[in-house]
């Protein structure tokens, strides 16, 4: 998908929101598990009631991992489920050498349509360019992660600025605007103004709002930009709304409410 259909759909829908697809079976109503397939069943339900509020969807991989080849299966089915014109987001954290980091590619963008993964940074540029030949896919690599133990790295100085300012200020130079965005956690908003002087274009996926306490208000008054330049994740705070037969429903009612909130704002642009 490129930058323009994405800010097209962010038009269309008066809506920036992505909802996670973190499922666990420990966590899913109950009468889901008789299904053949209960993760699907779950997600294709959800993905049923938010189709027409989200503008995209991130499975976060750890969960289909974790349940082995059924995972996957479940995972692939998902994929297929979403409407094409709905940006997927593998949230994987992947990278590595470059000969492997090719192949973490070629499975989320050839063997799983994926439209992005993201990527951790720390092995630097030759981890991240395999990701970034595939065409109209996009690399969303961790920038300021919303976790408390972000802080033990992200932030520590070297040359008058904070590591995570050296991590985009350098690899904002492998790709450009249109293949490339950055995690930026909603618990730390008052980075965004500083992070904006350096990625002014770039798209940022925003977790943290609803469960781990984020604020979109505050979000969006420093990191919006001329194409919105958001995406704002919501997992646990839709997704487990109610754990009821009613749980798709309350997880609509939540995804309306963040929508609502996104509709003045990009009015607002
Ligand atoms: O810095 C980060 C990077 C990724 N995440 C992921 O986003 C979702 C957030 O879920 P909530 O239930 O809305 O808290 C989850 O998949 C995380 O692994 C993040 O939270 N922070």
């Amino acid at each position: 998908m490129t930058r323009a259909q994405l800010f097209e759909q962010i038009q269309k829908k008066q809506s920036f929101l992505c909802v996670g697809l973190d499922t666990d079976l420990n966590k899913i109503p109950a009468h889901l598990l008789d299904t053949e397939d209960p993760v699907f069943e779950f997600n294709k339900q959800i993905i049923d009631a938010t189709k027409d509020l989200a503008v995209a969807y991130k499975p976060n991989i750890a969960f289909y991992e974790a349940m082995g080849a059924e995972g996957w299966v479940s995972l692939e089915k998902t994929i297929n489920y979403i409407p094409k014109e709905i940006f997927t987001i593998a949230d994987a954290k992947r990278g590595d050498i470059g000969n492997t980091s090719k192949l973490y590619a070629r499975a989320f963008f050839e063997k799983m349509d994926f439209d992005s993964v993201t990527v951790a940074p720390y092995m630097g540029s030759d981890s991240v360019k395999p990701f970034l030949d595939f065409k109209e896919k996009w690399v969303i690599l961790l920038g300021v992660t919303s976790n408390e133990g972000g802080k033990d790295f992200q932030f520590l100085q070297a040359d008058g600025k904070p590591l995570y300012q050296h991590v985009m200020a350098k690899s904002k130079e492998w790709g450009t605007a249109d293949n490339m965005m950055y995690v930026v956690g909603a618990t730390r908003p008052e980075y965004l103004s500083d992070i904006r002087k350096t990625i002014p274009d770039h798209f940022l996926l925003v977790p943290g709002v609803g469960a781990q306490g984020g604020d979109l208000q505050e979000v969006c008054k420093y990191g919006m930009n001329a194409e919105c330049g958001l995406l704002i994740n919501s997992t646990r705070g839709i997704i487990y709304a109610s754990n009821g037969e009613d749980f798709a429903e309350k997880a609509r009612e939540e995804a309306k409410k963040l929508q609502g909130e996104m509709a003045t704002l990009v009015q607002s642009i």
